[in-house]
């Protein structure tokens, strides 16, 4: 298989945890501005794949090539993100206390510390791409208030929006729904697609409406490797995935 022109590119990789194969010759390809959605039971190993892309966990063997020719295995956690790999955590981790559009100039890629960030004055650049991003992530009215007042789904939109603002190439995102209203889990699907129209995009869920608002190429792992690919209606029809997952 060609490297060229993909993102992401795992090919045979196994991990194990204690003697357990957490992941299991796993081999998953994501091409450059494809957006792609992760499902799977519990355990299946959605996390660890994306600890190992991060660097936050080191794959006992394969390979795991980013953006057709860097070879992740040989970075650190802070290299990979520095390269453009950004993750979203399930729980937000927005600063509280300073308003939406503070979070997003202590965010914007090149600021490493909060204090230099906030007294800094932003540059009519900067300005230009918080306003950009304020858009995509549907707060531009709320841009001078506290996050602390933010609904859990607009925390969720912000710190995609501060994830937004480091300019990654690649963007994992895990979990964004969990525990939004229904409004708000429609419109995490539109914002992702405004997203993935500039940036590659891997989403973890486990909310099938979800996945099916997002209409994109879904992988359904299991036991660490890939059990089914294809569209949601091949992917929610594949009986092993019936048996693992969807019948539950
Ligand atoms: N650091 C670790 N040490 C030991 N076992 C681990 C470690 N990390 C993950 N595992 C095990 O590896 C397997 C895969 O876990 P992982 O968290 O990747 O699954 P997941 O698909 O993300 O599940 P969920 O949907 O519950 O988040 C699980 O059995 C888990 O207990």
């Amino acid at each position: 298989m060609s490297m060229s022109g993909t993102i992401l590119y795992l090919d045979g990789v196994s991990v194990a945890f204690d003697g357990f194969r957490a992941i299991n010759d796993l081999s998953l390809v994501l091409d450059r501005g494809e957006m792609r959605a992760i499902i799977g039971p519990n355990g299946a190993g959605k996390t660890t794949m994306m600890d190992i892309v991060t660097g936050k966990t080191r794959p006992d063997s394969g390979e795991v090539f980013f953006d057709g020719q860097i070879d992740l295995t040989r970075h650190d956690e802070a290299e990979i993100a520095m390269m453009g790999i950004g993750r979203k955590f399930q729980k937000p981790t927005v600063f509280e206390n300073h308003t939406v559009e503070d979070n997003l100039l202590l965010s914007l890629k090149g600021q490493r510390s909060i204090f230099p960030a906030l007294f800094y004055r932003s540059s009519a650049a900067d300005r230009r791409r918080i306003d950009d991003i304020l858009g995509v992530i549907r707060l531009g009215a709320r841009r001078n208030e506290p996050a602390a007042g933010l609904s859990h789904g607009q925390k969720q939109w912000l710190e995609i929006g501060m994830l937004l603002a480091q300019d990654p190439k690649l963007l994992l995102v895990d979990e964004p729904v969990a525990g939004m209203t229904d409004a708000e889990t429609f419109e995490t699907a539109r914002l992702l697609k405004d997203i993935a129209e500039t940036h590659s995009v891997i989403v973890v869920e486990h909310d099938m409406h979800f996945v099916r608002e997002l209409g994109v190429k879904v992988t359904c792992l299991h036991e660490g490797s890939v059990l089914s690919e294809g569209t949601l209606d091949f992917v929610s029809s594949d009986e092993r995935v019936v048996e693992v997952y969807l019948g539950r």
